[in-house]
């Protein structure tokens, strides 16, 4: 059971003490909006390559982005250890997921509230990681979606046909409320930007939130 808190929730103007204060985590979860895959624009590849520089932890780049099969192995390339295109976005989703491994990263897929997951199954092949929204991707803060469990299980199910370690993520609206149906669900990364940012303690927040995730572990 990991915990990828989201910096999309964190102060911008101190991004290195945030990252350090999360340095309980096992990821750091960096969300790249380009404003045309979604309505908003946050950080590209120079920043995530000075994030890089002084994270103490890994970083997991959400790609939120048009094009990603010319623009995800380069955030491989630069050092990121996973690295998530959504498949709404990508032309090439198997080539741009080996691209990425071949870079040296984890390669993940993302797919938004209204996307199935079962036209992709066949990709889990070429992945490590399936990211199931619980929001419409595009800001932090939003509620969550309960309505997508049922898509968790299904790629829960899905692993466990195939075998092999594949972890499932959920992204959105994740808090101490909200965590313990995604793991009943099968998740087990979970990416929080409000519910660890928002709290006095952020270094706090990650072991609570883990400790609930924990009571659900499969
Ligand atoms: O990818 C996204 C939003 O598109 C997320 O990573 C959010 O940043 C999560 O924020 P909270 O919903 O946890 O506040
Ligand atoms: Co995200």
């Amino acid at each position: 059971m990991q915990i990828s808190p989201s910096i999309l929730s964190a102060d911008f103007a101190n991004l290195q003490s945030e990252l350090e204060a999360i340095s309980n985590a096992d990821w750091a979860h960096v969300d790249v909006m380009d404003n045309h895959f979604v309505p908003n624009l946050t950080l590209g590849l120079p920043v995530v390559e000075a994030l890089l520089e002084v994270s103490p932890v890994p970083v997991d780049c959400h790609l939120m982005i048009e094009d990603p099969d010319r623009w995800a192995p380069g955030y491989a390339e630069a050092g990121a250890q996973s690295v998530t295109f959504h498949v709404e976005a990508a032309r090439d989703p198997v080539a741009t997921a080996r691209a990425i491994r071949a870079a040296g990263a984890r390669a993940a897929f993302a797919v938004k509230p209204g996307t199935p997951f079962d036209p992709y199954e066949e990709l889990l092949a070429e992945v490590d990681m399936v990211l199931v929204m619980t929001v419409e991707p595009g800001f932090g803060g939003q509620s969550f979606m309960a309505d997508q469990m049922p898509k968790v299980r299904r790629v829960r199910e899905a692993v466990r046909r195939r075998g092999g370690e594949i972890w499932v993520q959920v992204d959105g609206g994740v808090s101490a409320d909200t965590i313990e149906q995604c793991a009943e669900a099968g998740a087990d990364v979970f990416v929080a930007g409000s519910a660890v940012y928002g709290k006095d303690s952020a270094a706090a927040a990650v072991d609570d939130l883990r400790a609930l995730a924990e009571r659900h572990r499969h």
